[in-house]
């Protein structure tokens, strides 16, 4: 560094020589050189416990526009420039400093730590940004009155916001007395319906080609029937009668919600602003509506509703945060089967040991969901291999009190971020193949599990992560048993990922790329 500047120092003093109008650029030229050295190597040097920072050239801004056009291409040149050790490091966007942990030790002792680094603040952010009131979010979240557990302090009693996530616990997760199965049995009952040539055929996405095959957009399958299926069951019929296009203009606005999450201002993000105040329009109406005409929802609506209203939300608080769970299981769940599918297609030796694999558990049109979750660990291993490969998004906490990670003293006030791609393609834990899809990599090494961060960790992991397998493993093997799947066109490259937008799970598909499959009743 400091050879960077006093190589530059003749050409500065050249320039100013011959162009006296170029003088001011050639001081701002070397303050900048000299702020740059102060500010990445001598500062640094002298407190090594700080994480080093990626060194960028305009104050401020910093790495944002890198981050905004290729957020992981960033993060791999910056761990790299650091000599791959993986010591946390922080990288500055737009005047925000953001502490980078790549390392999956650290990242388990950052999911561990619930005292000093929390989540909450990017939760209320993200509703105010939907455009939450300010006074729901506080009393969701009992700001100013709650402690690091959710309790708030002068009662000792839970926030609505921590209830809400225990609610989404006797939802969604297996075991004694939870209702796991109530909600799974609908998304398989919305697969057998829609999985028929006959209703199809009047999609939009799908052309009869004769001999009663049709030839679908398997993007567009995916997004249709795993969105339907998740509205079907958080929200009945009733949403569907008020918008009966609701999962299109969800997905219109899943499309477009990095526009949000940049903060784009409305006039560049108007088509995004418009499907997400759709949305929102549907919801605040269901919500409005009365409630014995909104019986057929799976238990969470009700108990969340309830919840909510007691804290004092309207129908348009509510509706914004009853769109945060069906974005997010949708988001998803379509991006997953997708992927999924993809792998298999492209690989006709794996796909057939997966068909012999799973055909036990069909009987006709019976399907055996145990059999399929819980025996075939080929095809588990297989979609376990699919989301390490596709999961693109991050983990993030706020630092409340300093606290050392690794060897690192993280900072009080600033935030952190564990990319889960760049600790997918650690070598170091997954081999020199990490970059590979590798469809029994899990299934020799299920010790490899627990670097699988696919659903984040610690008190934030997903709590839609067993019905996300569930539904996606039948999904899937319904696909596959019911139709006879081929590419049309033949030949059609794997799908591209479109790496520049920032997702809330797995990546999204380049659509250009989106593959054509032609669907035989077998
Ligand atoms: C393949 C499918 C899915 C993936 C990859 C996925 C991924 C994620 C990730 C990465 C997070 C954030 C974790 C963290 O910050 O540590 C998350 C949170 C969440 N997910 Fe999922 N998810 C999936 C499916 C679902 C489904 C089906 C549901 C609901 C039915 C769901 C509901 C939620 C909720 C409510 C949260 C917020 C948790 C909180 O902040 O307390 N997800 N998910």
């Amino acid at each position: 560094m400091i050879l960077d500047v006093v190589d530059k120092l003749p050409f500065l003093y050249e320039t100013a020589n011959a162009h006296p109008a170029s003088l001011a650029a050639a001081f701002i030229g070397l303050a900048l050189l000299l702020w740059r050295l102060v500010k990445f190597t001598v500062l640094p040097a002298l407190d090594p416990n700080d994480p080093k920072e990626y060194p960028y050239w305009v104050p401020v801004v910093g790495h944002l526009r890198a981050f905004t056009k290729d957020s992981q291409g960033l993060l791999t040149r910056a761990r790299l420039h650091f000599k791959d050790v993986r010591d946390p490091f922080s990288i500055t966007m737009g005047g925000q400093k953001f502490y980078i942990v790549t390392k999956s030790k650290d990242v388990s002792t950052v999911y561990r730590n619930s005292k000093t680094l929390t989540f909450e603040i990017f939760a209320q952010e993200i509703l105010v940004d939907l455009g939450c009131s300010q006074g729901a979010v506080n009393s969701v979240y009992g700001v100013g009155h709650a402690d690091s557990k959710g309790l708030v302090k002068e009662l000792g009693a839970k926030t609505p916001a921590k209830k809400t996530r225990d609610m989404h616990h006797h939802q969604l997760f297996p075991g004694a007395g939870n209702l796991i199965n109530d909600i799974g049995s609908v998304f398989v009952a919305y697969f057998d319906k829609t999985m028929d040539l006959q209703w199809l055929k009047t999609q939009f996405y799908a052309n009869e080609v004769g001999n009663g095959a049709v030839t679908v957009s398997l993007w567009d399958l995916n997004s249709d029937l795993f969105t339907n299926a998740a509205q079907e069951a958080y929200f009945g019929q009733k949403l569907r009668s008020i918008n009966p296009a609701m999962a299109w203009t969800m997905l219109e606005f899943d499309d477009l919600a990095w526009q949000l999450m940049f903060k784009y201002p409305p006039f560049l993000s108007r088509k995004m602003h418009a499907a997400k105040d759709q949305a929102f329009d549907a919801l605040e109406q269901y919500f409005a509506s009365p409630i014995e005409q909104r019986e057929d929802t799976v238990w969470w609506t009700k108990a969340f509703e309830m919840e909510m209203r007691s804290a004092g939300l309207g129908d348009r608080d509510l509706a914004i945060m009853a769109m945060t769970i069906y974005w997010g299981a949708s988001t998803n769940l379509r991006k997953g089967g997708f992927w999924f599918i993809a792998y298999l297609l492209f690989d006709p030796t794996l796909l057939a040991l997966i068909q012999d694999e799973i055909a036990p558990a069909f009987n006709g049109r019976e399907i055996n969901q145990d059999y399929l979750t819980k025996q075939c660990p080929r095809f588990q291993g297989a979609w376990e291999e699919t989301m390490r490969i596709t999961a693109f998004s991050s983990s993030v906490r706020f630092v409340t009190e300093d606290t050392v990670i690794g060897n690192k003293l993280l900072r009080k006030g600033y935030r952190i971020m564990m990319p889960y791609r760049q600790m997918h393609l650690d070598e170091s834990v997954f081999g020199p193949d990490a970059e590979d899809f590798v469809a029994d990599r899990f299934v020799k090494n299920s010790g490899l599990r627990n670097h699988n961060m696919t659903f984040g960790g610690g008190a934030t992991q997903c709590p839609g992560r067993h019905l996300a397998t569930h539904t996606i493993l039948v999904f899937v093997a319904m696909f596959l048993h019911r139709f006879e799947v081929t590419l049309d066109p033949p030949g059609q490259l794997f799908p591209q990922i479109n790496e520049a937008h920032p997702v809330l799970g797995l990546v999204d598909v380049k659509r250009s790329s989106d593959l054509k499959v032609q669907l035989r009743l077998k």
